[in-house]
């Protein structure tokens, strides 16, 4: 099977992280095979985000990387059909035999015989050709990963195109769980940086010691801030920034320096910064907790992202997007949500934004047990459940306002009526309803 994908059209989507230019790969170019090589796991991240569904084949034989590198990057990218390449000796150490079988969907041993390699990589490729056709929009990359066709979307990605060549800084606002990191990331992969890092650092997470190392390294250690030379820097939650760590920030952005821990000289760093915030800035600018010359340098172009309250004509594609991912993922048979449910993911209000729906979604595709996504297998509140609640509500409030009025008028039904502004027979049926009629003694 193999000789015969290899002998249609070979793709270029073959990437290898690590390792030495082997025999091996020069039989694998000779077979038309075009390889994107990687020896930095950043540049594969950014690569493999490009290309999408591809085979990888991760070269741990060298020892090159730490294992636990490895695993995150083979992990976040579910896209790509993994296969290691390990050295004999290394099927003794249990951490490598455990990565493999949880991330790899095969191993070679090196070295590789020329005739199992193609064999092995023309199966995955058969593979892949499948899983494109089952599953068509994993390698659809036109929506930039900003999935959503209402216009406040179209309008999102449209201003992402529109920003991301300038290299100014950008601020984006949303409430929590709405996809401003996944903006941020836009951004950077539609720039001119997309092939330098995306670093994120959250600013809210930490105390302001471990923030400040964190961002500017601790003397010892790179900080992120170094780290993302001729990348992105993306600062979440920007407004927790403790104030002198925003006077840190101010100069680099202003001298495009950071100083050394020491204090000896400062270091040139090409960044763009892009801070993202759920608060009203200005308003912490107003309060003293920001300051507003930083504010202004990071505020140089704004993009707000919607709540998904405020696009929920987008809910059913994204739980679909998601029920398919996680489907894939967990090798479970869940392919679609019933109408019944379609309805209630569309009615909820989503407090926790798309983040809240992927967690809702990944939960119902692990527990349902045949094609279909039941509403009992959603962690949410029916509609019926509203209307009920609804009433609750207003009976009780309708039960309380005739309790005061009652009160404020010494039980007299006639003048609580009237403070009402209904007629008696209405106070009398209210009063029946909620059992409220006073006795002679209690309401005089
Ligand atoms: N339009 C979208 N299409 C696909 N996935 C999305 C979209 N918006 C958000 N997501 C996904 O939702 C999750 C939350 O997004 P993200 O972390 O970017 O939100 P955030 O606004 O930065 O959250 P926080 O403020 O809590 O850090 C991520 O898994 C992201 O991939």
């Amino acid at each position: 099977m193999g000789m015969q994908f290899r002998s249609e059209a070979v793709p270029s989507s073959l990437v290898v992280v690590g390792g030495t230019y082997e025999p091996w790969l020069a039989t694998l170019e000779q077979a038309g095979w075009r390889c994107h090589r990687c020896y930095d796991l950043r540049a594969a991240q950014s690569l493999l985000q490009d290309i999408g569904p591809c085979i990888g084949i991760v070269d741990i034989s060298h020892d090159d990387f730490s294992l636990n590198g490895v695993a995150s990057l083979v992990n976040r990218n579910k896209q790509v059909r993994w296969l290691a390449l390990i050295r004999e000796d290394q099927l003794n150490n249990d951490a490598i035999c455990q990565f493999i079988v949880s991330f790899c969907i095969d191993y070679f041993t090196s070295p590789i015989p020329d005739s199992q390699l193609m064999s092995t990589i023309g199966h995955q490729l058969g593979m892949l050709k499948l899983e494109r056709h089952v599953w068509p929009q994993l390698g659809d990359h036109s929506d930039m990963g900003l999935l959503g066709k209402t216009s406040v979307m179209k309008k999102l990605r449209d201003q992402v195109r529109r920003v991301a060549p300038t290299d100014v800084s950008v601020l984006i606002n949303g409430e929590s769980g709405t996809g401003k990191e996944l903006v941020g990331m836009a951004i950077h992969n539609a720039s001119t940086r997309a092939k330098g890092p995306f670093i994120s650092v959250k600013c809210s997470a930490l105390p302001e010691k471990l923030i400040q190392n964190e961002l500017f390294g601790d003397g010892t250690t790179e900080g992120k801030v170094q780290q993302a030379h001729q990348g992105t820097l993306f600062l979440d939650e920007i407004g927790d920034l403790p104030l002198n760590l925003q006077a840190n920030l101010l100069h680099l952005l202003q001298d495009g320096t950071v100083e050394t821990h020491d204090d000896k000289y400062s270091k040139e760093i090409d960044v763009r910064v892009i801070a993202a915030t759920h608060m009203d800035l200005e308003k912490a600018v107003a309060e003293g907790q920001f300051r507003e010359d930083l504010f202004y340098r990071l505020n140089v172009l704004r993009i707000s992202v919607p709540s998904l309250k405020e696009r929920s004509a987008d809910i059913p594609e994204l739980a679909e997007h998601f029920l398919l991912k996680f489907a894939r993922q967990y090798n479970t048979q869940a392919r679609t949500f019933s109408e019944e449910a379609n309805k209630i993911l569309t009615n909820y209000s989503w407090p926790g934004n798309v983040r809240e729906l992927i967690n809702q979604v990944k939960r119902a595709v692990l527990l349902a047990d045949n094609l279909v996504i039941e509403a009992e297998h959603l962690d949410l509140p029916r509609q019926g459940d509203y209307k009920q609640s609804l009433r609750k509500i207003r009976e009780e409030s309708e039960r309380d306002a005739l309790l005061a009025v009652l009160e404020s008028n010494n039980g007299q039904v006639s003048a609580a009526a009237k403070e009402l502004g209904v007629s008696r027979a209405t106070m009398y049926r209210l009063l029946n309803k909620h059992s409220l009629i006073p006795a002679p003694r209690s309401f005089r």
